[in-house]
């Protein structure tokens, strides 16, 4: 089964709602429309953001989606500085980030959270983007495919095959984000391998075969070429070069088979 490759940009905490207007302006006229038939372009912005990207995604009818970086587990309610799934519906997202590795080193997510979380997304008609990755002790400790597996099915547990066939799963090691320390393409195939044949025991054969598996730790448009050449590589979750228009739209732009912008 072919799968179209994924890019998403990760913005984290950068930009505020007019910086962002500028980035996805620069990002969609630097990608012709013929590339969007090769590949998915989606940002991430901060919530604070999503509602003049959606203004702008919308009324230029731009080819770029959007999505949010975390969601609530809860639909609605007294849950201070929570925002849930229906309205980053609303909002027009189409993806959501659930256990970036930011958020369960500093926010205390684990994988029963990040399960809630994606149950949550996929109650409301959002992708989740269900994030795993192993420190740098794991690494050197060579437990890094078991690890990613069962953290994986922590937060895919219970699922029916159907909704994780709607799921996009994001690899990123820790030790990869943010350094400039990119996996090898082999190293990172070699984890991505093994969690598409994990998707294969919790769902099915055909539901692996179709599901996008992400890469993310330093991507850039130097060495996502090789990444996504690998088999069990569809895309790339994108932190820093996801914030400088030129470099995310080539990034795509190559995802898509080229010529390069
Ligand atoms: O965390 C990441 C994307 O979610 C990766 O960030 P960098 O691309 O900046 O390493």
């Amino acid at each position: 089964m072919s799968r179209k490759p994924l890019i998403a940009g990760n913005w984290k905490m950068n930009l505020n709602h007019l910086e962002a207007i500028a980035l996805v302006q620069k990002i969609a006229f630097s990608l012709p429309a013929k590339y969007f038939e090769k590949v998915d372009v989606t940002v991430l912005p901060p919530f604070t953001d999503i509602r003049s990207v959606q203004t702008l995604v919308e009324g230029d009818k731009l080819l770029v989606t959007h999505g949010a970086q975390d969601i609530s587990k809860f639909d609605s309610g007294a849950y201070t500085g929570e925002i849930s799934g229906s309205m980053l519906a609303k909002l027009g997202c189409r993806f959501v980030t659930v256990g970036h590795s930011e958020r369960r080193a500093m926010h205390g997510e684990d994988d029963a959270s990040v399960l809630e979380k994606a149950k949550a997304a996929l109650r409301h008609g959002l992708t989740p983007i269900v994030c795993v990755g192993e420190g740098i002790d794991v690494r050197q400790a060579g437990k890094h495919v078991e690890y990613n597996t069962e953290s994986l099915r922590g937060s895919l547990a219970g699922l029916s095959a159907d909704e994780v066939s709607k799921v996009v799963i994001a690899y990123e090691p820790v030790w990869a984000i943010g350094t400039g320390q990119v996996a090898t393409p082999p190293d990172a195939q070699e984890v991505c391998a093994a969690l598409r044949a994990e998707v294969a025991s919790l769902a099915s054969a055909e539901v692996a075969a179709g599901i996008r598996i992400l890469y993310g730790g330093s991507v850039n448009a130097k060495n996502v070429g090789d990444l996504i050449a690998q088999t069990d590589i569809d895309g790339a979750l994108v932190g820093g070069a996801s914030l400088k228009g030129d470099e995310f739209a080539t990034l795509a732009a190559i995802a898509a088979g080229g010529p390069f912008v």
